[in-house]
């Protein structure tokens, strides 16, 4: 009988479950790090919430762990790259706590407009101080949201509700989507200059890290009003007490810190702040929700081996998994790259499958070609969700099959369309098994995905290389290898390098105006 630990607190039904459904389980929440690391050596599932930290050291000593199921969105206290390469599913459950963090930012929202937990403290301490808290009306105010996706819409649904203009920035937002939710959809400058309430909604990705600090909050209207139920990474805590303190920022209403549990910040203190600890997704409701789907899902995957709403794994037979592999590969690098380069919301996604690829099962390709593409977008998207998320947000995915080969005995092209243009790219198998790109927006080249890689659109013209190569080797970053093609006096250049490359050094490239369009640092 498997055999799986609770280590966060979770509604009682998660257990009951898990035991209805035939799997053992122990209830152990609030663990310390070492008793976890103990312990979980004897399980072959992981329940938890956003306390339990599931790094590389505790997969390490949980050689029989198959899956983790977080009761929640956000994975961020997952490594789900050591998940990964350790064989071991992770699974979120994406909508069960939307509606109930949604409503906790609008609760903050109104909390910050009426200043009610200082107003709550001094009426308690028999102060009496009427005249101390003067309000603001939500009615006729904008409401900006950064990151318009499950939980942003029901915010903005909720705000509308309210008289509120409810304007959102969220580049992969389409045009069609923002307009059946009703919202506005603007860049993020112009955001920070009409908001009078800003509230964050989007996951934490490199990206969005450390979006609100003193730059962007120099752009915002005097007295503007913030709301952070999303993640504490989100915000520079130190940049936002400095703005509250010389009354820039009339208020915030935080939930989540970067350091978590918070029990010392930067913030606190602050009169004009208010916080709670990492509430957003505390009801009742949504705790039964997170707790029956959680332990839904780690029950089939165990006792079935089906797979739903896993961030990392395909939905895959165990006889078409080997023959499947190096396709799954390729299809991730190709979603991968174009979801990296994208400058723009997608519209349209062609996948096409050519010779030999075309006779398999391609569904699981298809699936994980659109995470990679998307995932960097959003959080929660996986191999299953994937398709539904793209037609939630109105992204018409076509595939195509053509058992007859072409220039290459198998390949995949995917093509994007998307509000600035139309992009492509297409990939082949050498040797049976190893992925290599053969074409980039219809240039011809023939590359290999090394972890790090740069992708530069440039003009083919003299010295380009030579001044590149100048550039990088003067900030020590080592050329692994370097793929060129052209066509009609455009170029692409693809690059391995041997690290990450720093974002100055990327300024610097990007700033070689004569021959370079635009650069791009990609992992894989
Ligand atoms: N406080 C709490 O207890 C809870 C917090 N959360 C947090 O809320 C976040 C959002 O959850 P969902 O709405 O379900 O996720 P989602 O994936 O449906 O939406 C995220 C949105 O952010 C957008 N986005 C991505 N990068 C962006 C960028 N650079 N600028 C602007 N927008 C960008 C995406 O396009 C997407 O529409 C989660 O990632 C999680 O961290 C979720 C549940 C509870
Ligand atoms: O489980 C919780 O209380 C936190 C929920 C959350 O942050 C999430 O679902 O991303």
């Amino acid at each position: 009988m498997p055999k799986v630990l609770i280590s966060d607190k979770m509604s009682p039904l998660a257990a009951e479950t898990f035991r209805q459904r035939g799997v053992q389980v122990d209830e152990r929440p609030g663990l310390s790090k070492e008793e976890l690391l103990e312990i979980i050596g004897e399980y072959d599932g992981l329940a938890i919430r956003s306390a339990t930290k599931v790094t590389a050291d505790v997969l390490a000593a949980a050689p029989g762990l198959k899956v983790i199921g977080r009761a929640g969105i956000g994975v961020d206290n997952v490594d789900v790259e050591a998940a990964t390469a350790a064989g071991v599913c992770v699974m979120n459950t994406p909508f069960g706590n939307s509606i109930t963090t949604a409503e906790h930012a609008i609760a903050m929202m109104m909390a910050l407009a009426r200043q009610i937990p200082q107003a709550d403290r001094s009426t308690q301490a028999g102060k009496w101080e009427k005249s101390k808290f003067m309000g603001v009306e939500v009615t006729a105010k904008t409401l900006g949201i950064i990151g318009c996706g499950n939980i942003g819409s029901i915010v903005a649904s909720r705000a509308q509700g309210l008289r509120m203009r409810v304007i959102a920035a969220d580049p992969y937002l389409s045009v069609e989507r923002a307009k059946e939710i009703g919202v506005e959809k603007v860049e993020l400058d112009e955001l920070y200059a009409r908001s009078d309430f800003i509230s964050l909604h989007t996951p934490l990705t490199d990206q969005t890290r450390n979006i609100i600090d003193a730059a962007t909050i120099a752009k915002m209207k005097d007295g503007v009003r913030i709301i952070n139920c999303a993640r504490g990474g989100l915000v520079v805590e130190e940049d936002l007490r400095k703005a509250l303190d010389d009354g820039k920022v009339a208020g915030a209403a935080i939930d989540v810190f970067l350091k978590e549990p918070a029990k010392e910040n930067v913030l606190f203190g602050q009169p004009d702040v208010i916080t709670t600890p990492h509430l957003g997704a505390s009801t009742t409701e949504a705790q039964v929700n997170v707790a029956l789907q959680v332990a839904e899902q780690m029950s089939d995957f165990l006792l079935d081996g089906a797979v739903s709403n896993a961030l990392n794994m395909a939905s895959v037979t165990a006889e078409e998994a080997p023959r499947l592999r190096p396709y799954i590969k390729l299809a991730e690098q190709l979603g991968g790259f174009m979801g990296q380069t994208l400058q723009s919301s997608i519209k349209t996604v062609r996948i096409a499958y050519q010779g030999r690829v075309a006779k398999l099962n391609v569904k699981p390709l298809s699936a994980v070609l659109l995470q990679n593409l998307l995932k960097h977008q959003m959080d929660s998207v996986n191999m299953v969700n994937a398709p539904v998320l793209a037609q939630d947000r109105g992204i018409h995915v076509v595939e195509e099959r053509d058992e007859t080969p072409g220039n290459y005995q198998t390949a995949i092209r995917l093509f994007v369309e998307t509000e600035n243009g139309a992009r492509g790219i297409g990939g082949t198998l050498f040797a049976g098994d190893m992925p290599r790109i053969v074409e980039i927006d219809t240039i011809s080249l023939e590359a290999e995905f090394g972890e790090n890689m740069l992708f530069i659109r440039n003009l083919d013209k003299p010295g380009f290389i030579g001044r590149l190569g100048m550039l990088l080797g003067d900030a020590g970053v080592n050329i692994g290898t370097f793929h060129l093609g052209r066509a009609n006096g455009n170029a692409v250049s693809f690059i391995e390098v041997d690290g990450p490359v720093p974002e100055a050094v990327l300024k610097q490239v990007a700033g070689l105006k004569d021959y370079v369009q635009r650069v791009h640092a990609l992992r894989f």
